[in-house]
């Protein structure tokens, strides 16, 4: 795979004054989390990374070539997104929303092969919403959703993965189930980049860590240096008590006592 990397990037944040420099490589086999109060601008940088945004300063490469000199479907080919807000004025099957994953590989106006639709049936029984196949996406559910967007990423097959909140409308069993395939992506030697709210999901999956402040300050490396109680709670504005279960640490927010 061509890792995607961040030279030198500041990201354009309406307003903010400045920006804190990010030099990273999203590397095979790396999953990573990015954490961060609202605002702090998760979103703008995982957009920014898939060539949606302009950055203010700096570069993005896909392997050894910059995103801007690349066309969008070859970027397409190798980078997959799975956005937080999503737009279902058009209607559309479950089945054609997974399909669209296939559009980068189709000539222009090329119909979808059997080959194809077997890819996007394969998908969405991976994300449990095969039995969907046939429902407008604008009748779903948000967590039925949600795997449908998951669904069409995995139908695409991009080596990188920036997915922005994908536990979001999920409920437990399912956070589980699409935690593991991410990790299954990784471990088969693509890269997973993620925005996160849920610390303990960094935790539990994440083996990097982005830590992106308010005022455009930011850190990232190996999770274990991160995920420190410290760091975390200058980040939050939150204080938070540490416990460790299952090899990992689980941080729990403690409340502060006469706010809201
Ligand atoms: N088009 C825009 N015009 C003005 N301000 C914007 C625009 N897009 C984003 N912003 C601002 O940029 C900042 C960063 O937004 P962004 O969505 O990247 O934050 P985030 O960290 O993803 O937040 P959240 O956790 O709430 O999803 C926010 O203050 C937001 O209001």
């Amino acid at each position: 795979m061509n890792p995607l990397q961040a030279r030198q990037l500041v990201i354009d944040v309406p307003g903010r004054p400045a920006g804190y420099p990010l030099n990273f490589t999203i590397g095979r086999g790396q999953m990573w989390g990015v954490l961060g109060p609202n605002g702090a601008g998760k979103t703008t940088l995982l957009h920014t990374l898939a060539g949606l945004r302009l950055p203010r300063q700096g570069e993005i490469f896909l392997g050894e070539q910059p995103l801007t000199a690349l066309k969008r479907r070859a970027v397409a080919r190798q980078m997959g997104l799975v956005f937080q807000e999503r737009q279902d004025g058009f209607p559309a099957s479950v089945l054609e929303t997974a399909l669209i994953g296939r559009h980068p590989w189709l000539a222009p106006w090329q119909m979808e092969t059997d080959l194809d639709r077997r890819l996007a049936e394969q998908a969405l029984q991976q994300l449990d919403v095969a039995h969907l196949s046939d429902r407008l996406v604008s009748t779903l559910s948000g967590g039925e959703r949600q795997r449908v967007s998951i669904a069409t990423v995995l139908t695409q097959n991009p080596d990188t993965w920036l997915l922005d909140e994908p536990t979001n409308h999920l409920d437990l069993h399912h956070q589980v189930a699409v935690m593991q395939l991410l990790r299954a992506q990784a471990a088969a030697g693509r890269a997973v980049f993620m925005c996160l709210h849920d610390l303990n999901l960094a935790a539990r999956w994440c083996d990097h860590v982005l830590l992106l402040y308010p005022n455009g300050d930011a850190c990232w490396g190996p999770a274990e240096r991160m995920l420190v109680p410290a760091a975390l709670e200058r980040l939050y504005g939150q204080k938070l008590l540490t416990v460790e279960a299952d090899g990992k640490p689980v941080f729990v927010p403690v409340p502060t006592t006469g706010e809201l």
